[in-house]
């Protein structure tokens, strides 16, 4: 079940505050800065084998040096990002780690922040960010290996890469070529001192929060763009002559006209050139996402300067990215990309909600439904999942930006379409909750009710937008006895103290109100009435899970070698690729020996303070096996049906559960987009 380590009594104090100002607030909670242990293990494997997909076309174009030189042509010695948060972070750690020529430093206003990226402790979790973040701000070592693949048949008696090489060497009795990788500089940093690393850069990427305005005008819909120009206003005073300016986060359209005329107030005689970059990552799968982008935009002014400057990005990205998924536009249009991304993914998921109503009241079944039109390429099968809705920092908040502009624009009948989109995904978790209490005999007074997810998806302690709050919040109102929360990826105080904030402290238990947080399912689903589903984690699927429709593919295949490699300078996403295959095939968290020494925490370091916890990050990073399968372990529904009150229920808002198999345990199941219990009564 849940294992983390416990937050510190300061960093709940600093989250309490962190939640206080809602329209500055950053887009990533400090309830991110815990990360679990757990999680770690479970998705370095799948992040490596995403990128790993994009490697082969790598393979074939860039070596490390073709790279080097490339880059280093376009001048390029220093970039500044400013914002170390969900995307500041990784991006630059990314960036960094296949630019070793190229001093990355991630400037943020949050001394504590900062102070987190230089330690073990990283403020947020995302699986294989570690690693990168290993080579490019600690160092590397010289190391070697042998360009042949490992043997299976000979596994047994060997341990390690090196070990591999001479048990290899002693029964071929030929020599092999051995492959050296020379030691790496820190070339990634992380500082407060904003406007010294922007006056020193050539490249400044801004990567700020941009969320919802709260106030004023446009309130509720409108960009906060408070901390972009701020930013803007420290780059505009500070930047050296002919730096390039990058609007990394999500921006309205046009922005960058506010950029340059900031620019243009504070530098009237020089001339700079901002593009905009906007970033795809989604959480859980940043790293994979960072190290294999299905295109990177770039967009531009078309001048001389502005191509120039988009070419200068370009080159920085093709250390890693194949050129042809590198597009250059205007910078209209990469601005507007960003936001139509999103509202396109929102909209499908909405569309298919929708129509999982349908599902429900004629006894089509939802998830069969999707499957049919996803087998069609011009729908696809992504993002067509029905459930309680999206949740998350950045759905809402986009497709909210893009109602405000076609609003802004006089375009009233598009921002009633995509208005739609949001009113949707309210009413789908509005309707689940109302079929939970109708299944409930229209009363929860007096009952228990387990929910089980709190994050807005699965495999990560993001609760941001979380639609599992929302549908709380609605339970309440019908006064049950106790709601019982658990989610297998989020630390128990967290939600606590986010729902204390985001709902009223009366309602948790502690102060005698009915919300309880628990770490482990089965106390959670304890005598409960019902049991209701939230989030898509696959611990909660019965089996044999129920096909995964929209999201990334948990591969459980055996991590495959990649050599030999084609030529003996590998690149570093090779070298990566190859340390993931023998870390998880030998179970040795750095089978290179490439790692410089970890940065010690200073004396009395608070996560460190509980030693349980520190030795299970520890063993966590070693990856074993064993630990991940532990992690990922399916829920016994057996044992939980069996404390369920009669007659036991399941409210399944997320399609992980096979109605028979529940049938056959006694449990009555209801749910998205399948006519069930509720409808036969
Ligand atoms: N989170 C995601 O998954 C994601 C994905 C793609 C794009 N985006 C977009 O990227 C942008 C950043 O998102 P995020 O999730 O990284 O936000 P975040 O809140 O995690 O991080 C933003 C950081 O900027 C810092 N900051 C704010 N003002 C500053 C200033 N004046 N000087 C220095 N630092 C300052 C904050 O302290 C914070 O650490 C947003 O526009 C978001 O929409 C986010
Ligand atoms: O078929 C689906 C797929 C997703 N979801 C929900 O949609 C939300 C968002 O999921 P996802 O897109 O995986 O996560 P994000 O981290 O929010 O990533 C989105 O938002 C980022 C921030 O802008 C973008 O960069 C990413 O490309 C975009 O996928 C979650 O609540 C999911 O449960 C569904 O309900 N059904």
């Amino acid at each position: 079940m849940y294992r983390q380590p416990s937050i510190p009594s300061s960093n709940i104090d600093a989250l309490e505050d962190s939640l206080l100002d809602i329209s500055t607030a950053p887009t990533t909670p400090d309830g991110s800065l815990t990360f679990s242990p757990v999680l770690q293990a479970l998705k370095l494997h799948d992040a490596l084998e995403e990128a790993a997909l994009g490697w082969g076309e790598q393979r074939a174009s860039s070596s490390s040096l073709d790279a080097t030189m490339r880059a280093s042509g376009s001048g390029v010695k220093n970039i500044c990002c400013v914002g170390a948060g969900y995307v500041g972070g990784p991006t630059a750690a990314v960036m960094a780690f296949q630019n070793p020529h190229i001093n990355v430093t991630v400037v943020d206003r949050d001394p504590v922040r900062i102070k987190q990226w230089k330690t073990k402790h990283l403020p947020i979790y995302e699986p294989g960010l570690y690693e990168i973040l290993r080579i490019a701000r600690d160092g590397s070592k010289d190391c070697s290996f042998s360009n042949e693949a490992t043997r299976f048949d000979s596994l047994d008696s060997m341990s390690s890469a090196s070990s591999s090489t001479s048990e290899c060497e002693s029964r071929c009795g030929y020599h092999r070529d051995e492959v050296a990788v020379k030691a790496r500089t820190p070339n990634l940093f992380f500082s407060t001192e904003v406007s010294k690393t922007i006056s020193e850069a050539d490249i400044v990427l801004i990567a700020v929060n941009t969320p919802t305005k709260m106030r004023g005008m446009g309130a509720g819909k409108a960009t906060d763009v408070t901390a972009l120009e701020a930013v803007t206003r420290e780059i505009a005073i500070h930047a050296k002559p002919g730096a390039i300016l990058v609007e990394k986060s999500t921006v309205p359209c046009r922005t960058a006209e506010l950029i340059q005329d900031t620019l243009k107030v504070h530098r009237p005689t020089q001339s700079f050139e901002v593009l905009s970059n906007p970033e795809f990552l989604a959480a859980g799968t940043a790293i994979s996402d960072l190290l294999s982008p299905d295109r990177v935009i770039i967009g531009s002014s078309s001048t001389p300067a502005g191509c120039r400057a988009a070419e200068t990005l370009a080159s920085v990205y093709a250390s890693w990215v194949p050129r042809h998924r590198i597009v250059t536009m205007n910078t209209w249009s990469s601005e507007l990309s960003k936001l139509v991304a999103n509202a396109m993914l929102a909209q499908r998921i909405s569309s298919i909600n929708s129509i999982s109503a349908i599902c429900e009241a004629t006894g089509a079944d939802i998830s069969e439904v999707a499957k049919s039109i996803g087998m069609d390429p011009r729908i696809g099968d992504k993002y067509l999942k029905a459930g309680i809705g999206f949740g998350g920092s950045c759905f809402r908040k986009d497709v909210l930006s893009l109602v405000y502009l076609a609003e802004s624009l006089g375009l009233d009948e598009v921002a009633e379409y995509w208005t739609s989109v949001i009113s949707i995904n309210v009413w789908q978790r509005e309707r689940f909750v109302r079929r939970a209490v109708r299944c409930l005999n229209n009363t929860l007074v007096g009952k228990k009710l387990a929910v089980l997810g709190y994050a807005f998806k699965k495999d990560t302690n993001d609760t941001r937008e979380s639609p599992a709050l929302e549908c709380i919040k609605l339970l309440l109102d019908d006064c049950p006895r106790e709601i019982a929360v658990f989610d297998p990826c989020c630390d128990p105080t967290t939600i606590k103290v986010e729902i204390g904030k985001l709902v009223g402290k009366e309602v948790l238990k502690d102060n005698g109100g009915s919300i309880d947080v628990y770490s482990d399912a089965y106390s959670a689903c304890a005598d409960a009435h019902a049991v209701l589903i939230m989030t898509e984690c696959d611990e909660f699927k019965t089996s044999p899970s129920p096909p995964s429709l929209g999201t990334k593919t948990t591969s459980k295949k055996r991590p495959i070698d990649p050599r030999p490699f084609q030529r003996l300078e590998p690149t570093e996403t090779e070298i990566l690729h190859l340390q993931h295959f023998l870390t998880s095939t030998f179970s040795d968290a750095d089978p290179l020996q490439r790692f410089e020494t970890e940065p010690k925490c200073e004396e009395g370091c608070e996560v460190c303070f509980d030693g349980e916890n520190e030795e299970e990050m520890e063993n966590t990073v070693v990856l074993s096996g064993s630990k991940e399968e532990h992690g990922k372990d399916n829920l016994d529904w057996a044992r939980i049906a069996y404390h369920l009150q009669k007659p036991k229920w399941v409210l399944d808002g997320r399609g992980c559960v096979d109605e028979i198999e529940m049938r056959s345990l006694g449990v009555r199941v209801d749910g998205i987009g399948r006519s069930g219990w509720g409808e036969r009564r």
